[in-house]
């Protein structure tokens, strides 16, 4: 039987997550968070060091299952999915781990080819076909046969992005995509996260601390603190906004409401405490 999304299917969010929260044993890292991305968006997740970003990206990979609240990815309940279930999910999403990963005893080639053979059954010669397709989407069909100690840190970067697109993803979900690159390389995979999102109909998700670049290539941005959203809106708007936390990352201040310190017993107590 023919599946037709109706006009609401259509329109609601692709990602969903509400009142969401999360702990680590006894430690809450998200205590009640509200997001939405839309179809066809690029949106981006900032905020402090360790104020739980990764994590919400777990979730909504299914890696990780909230505490309370739901996580809904095209109108599905990740953390209710079973085993079989959240693979075939899975499979639609790509993801960009923390500095690209790729696998580096295999040349470029087979880095992109890896999740298509893992989850397809297509011959080899369609296979080949794919992946020099996707090579050639981020600009290094030529680098097919090298491998990842050959190239630079920006060039590993798409050869990691053409992989996490390699099963034209209708999600996808990036961790600091921008992480120990040079300004070049940098401008240069904001603008193709933004393309392929747009070529592949896709919408993705991008944790991230580089709040100019992603203020380029975003549709919407929320900021994080403290395990809640404290700041959300377009780029515009977020140019435009006065909101101390807003201001303090646009302007990347030490000060301000982002602590600089993980919570800790006052170093007075510390101090105080080895003396007789
Ligand atoms: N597996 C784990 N077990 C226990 N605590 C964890 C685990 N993973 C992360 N944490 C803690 O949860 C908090 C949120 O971690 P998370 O990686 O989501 O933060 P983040 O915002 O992505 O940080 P960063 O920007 O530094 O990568 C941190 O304080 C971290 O120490």
């Amino acid at each position: 039987m023919e599946f037709v999304a109706t006009a609401a299917e259509r329109d609601a969010p692709l990602v969903s997550l509400r009142d969401v929260r999360f702990a680590y044993g006894e430690r809450p890292v998200l205590r009640g968070i509200d997001l939405s991305v839309h179809r066809g968006q690029v949106v981006a997740i900032m905020g402090g060091s360790g104020c739980g970003k990764t994590t919400l990206l777990r979730l909504i990979g299914g890696q990780l299952k909230a505490s309370a609240g739901t996580v809904e990815v095209d109108g599905r309940d990740v953390g209710g999915l079973g085993r079989a279930e959240l693979y075939a999910m899975r499979r639609r999403m790509g993801m960009l781990f923390q500095f690209g990963a790729l696998f580096t005893d295999m040349s470029v080639f087979d880095n992109v080819a890896f999740p298509l053979r893992e989850h397809t059954d297509l011959p080899p010669s369609m296979i080949s076909d794919l992946v020099l397709m996707k090579l050639q989407a981020v600009g290094l069909r030529g680098a097919a046969s090298l491998r990842p100690g050959e190239l630079s840190g920006g060039m590993a970067r798409r050869v990691a992005l053409a992989r996490a697109v390699a099963l034209d993803p209708m999600l996808i979900l990036y961790d600091e995509p921008f992480a120990g690159l040079d300004p070049i390389s940098l401008g240069i995979i904001g603008q193709l996260i933004r393309r392929l999102n747009d070529a592949l109909g896709a919408s993705s998700v991008m944790v991230t601390h580089d709040v100019h670049e992603s203020l380029e290539i975003v549709d919407y941005i929320y900021f994080v603190s403290e395990g809640r959203i404290v700041a959300q809106g377009t780029p515009g708007e977020i140019r435009a906004s006065a909101d101390p936390f807003v201001h303090q990352f646009v302007n990347a201040e030490a000060d301000g409401p982002v602590p600089f310190h993980y919570p800790a017993p006052s170093i007075g107590s510390l101090l105080g405490a080895g003396a007789a």
